[in-house]
């Protein structure tokens, strides 16, 4: 087993290859449907640009004063620092263990005459100071744009696989609620390797990676672990518990850890979590159970049109049924099957950035 790796070019060419924009669709289906993990590659990311969004980790090399200047607790939004030693860190704080990394949070700000509705997770960074880290500043900001392309370029090829218009993701998310968070993990000089990141899944919607060495590893459903190191000229990519909720479970948040198995290199990455616009009302989508034939793809899309505008459940067999619940007013407040036949569940709207606030509040207090 080995994690796809999928070449998004075909979407950003004029004229489109029909063909190759259908194939590329059909291999973000499959790899959404495994495991929810894939890497990616896009014309206007090359491995020199990744290299490049990776060197913003020079951050960690500042005296440890200063990292401790920009701490994350000053923040009402818990942007900044978290060090190695009293930061927060845990991905999975039930079970009370530290992470073994540094972090440096950064999110979407939002200038106070901004006229766009207020959303409660945009806001002010933490900026290192600019003699410390000449040009850090526009580099980061530089950066969030650039993944924020590559994210809504990855957005697109979602919605062609789930059959939907190719701007359905991207109009829910011109301005979203969105982190980048830069990692490093310290090596394992002797002993057993320290957990750098314990098992979770992203609650949010896409997560995007640039990593510079072995360690993250992604829970197969036999149970077992699979390293997915870099791959130069590539972003390793998450769907996350939204994602997963959106297209009633068909899609996949797939548990994942990070370990630094090196007894001598210290692992940077640089992570993207890209949600939707905070007020973008997240519905379950119409997806069949299974994955149509790549051949009758025509036919499958056709189909689940169908059964999204009458309510009713069609397609290759397998229950379709988010049509049915928006017709009848929404459901039960917890998630629904639809039938008992295993097919699609069913989750009540919600607002993206409130699913995100609840659960950035459970992660983080
Ligand atoms: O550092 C990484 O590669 C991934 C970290 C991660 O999974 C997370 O922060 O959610
Ligand atoms: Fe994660």
């Amino acid at each position: 087993m080995s994690l796809p790796v999928v070449v998004l070019s075909p979407l950003a060419q004029e004229p489109r290859d029909g063909a190759a924009v259908k194939r590329l669709a059909a291999a973000v289906d499959r790899a959404c449907r495994e495991t929810g993990f894939l890497f990616i590659k896009a014309a206007d990311l090359s491995e020199h640009d990744i290299g490049q969004l990776l060197a913003l980790t020079r951050l960690f090399e500042l005296p440890q004063e200063a990292k401790d200047a920009l701490d994350a607790t000053q923040s009402p939004l818990f942007r900044g620092y978290n060090s190695l030693q009293h930061g927060k860190h845990s991905c999975t704080p039930e079970d009370g263990q530290r992470d073994a990394k540094e972090s440096f949070t950064l999110g979407m700000e939002r200038a106070a005459d901004d006229p766009r509705p207020a959303s409660p997770m945009h806001g002010p960074n933490q900026w290192p100071p600019a003699q410390l880290l000449p040009d850090w500043r526009e580099e980061a900001e530089a950066a969030l744009g650039r993944l924020l392309g590559v994210a809504r370029l990855l957005m697109r090829a979602l919605a062609l696989a789930l059959r939907q218009p190719e701007d359905f993701f991207t109009s829910k998310c011109a301005d979203p609620v969105a982190q980048l968070v830069l990692f490093r993990y310290p090596p394992t000089p002797a002993g057993p390797p320290a957990r750098g990141c314990g098992e979770h899944t992203d609650c949010g919607f896409l997560t995007l990676v640039a990593q510079d060495a072995p360690g993250i590893e992604v829970r197969l459903p036999d149970g077992s672990w699979l390293a997915a190191p870099p791959i130069p000229g590539t972003l390793l990519v998450n769907l996350g518990d939204l994602a997963q909720r959106w297209t009633g479970d068909v899609y996949r948040s797939t548990e994942h850890r990070v370990v630094n198995r090196s007894p001598a290199t210290t692992r940077h990455s640089l992570v993207f979590f890209c949600n939707c616009d905070f007020d973008a009302l997240v519905e379950t989508i119409a997806v069949p159970a299974t994955a149509a034939a790549e051949d009758a793809g025509a036919d499958a899309a056709g189909a689940a049109g169908a059964a999204g505008a009458s309510g009713g459940a069609a397609g290759d067999g397998a229950a379709m049924a988010a049509g049915t619940a928006a017709a009848a007013g929404g459901v039960a407040a917890a998630r629904s099957k639809a039938g008992d036949g295993g097919g699609p569940a069913v989750y009540p709207p919600i607002k993206a950035g409130e699913y995100i606030l609840q659960r950035l509040g459970l992660m983080h207090v």
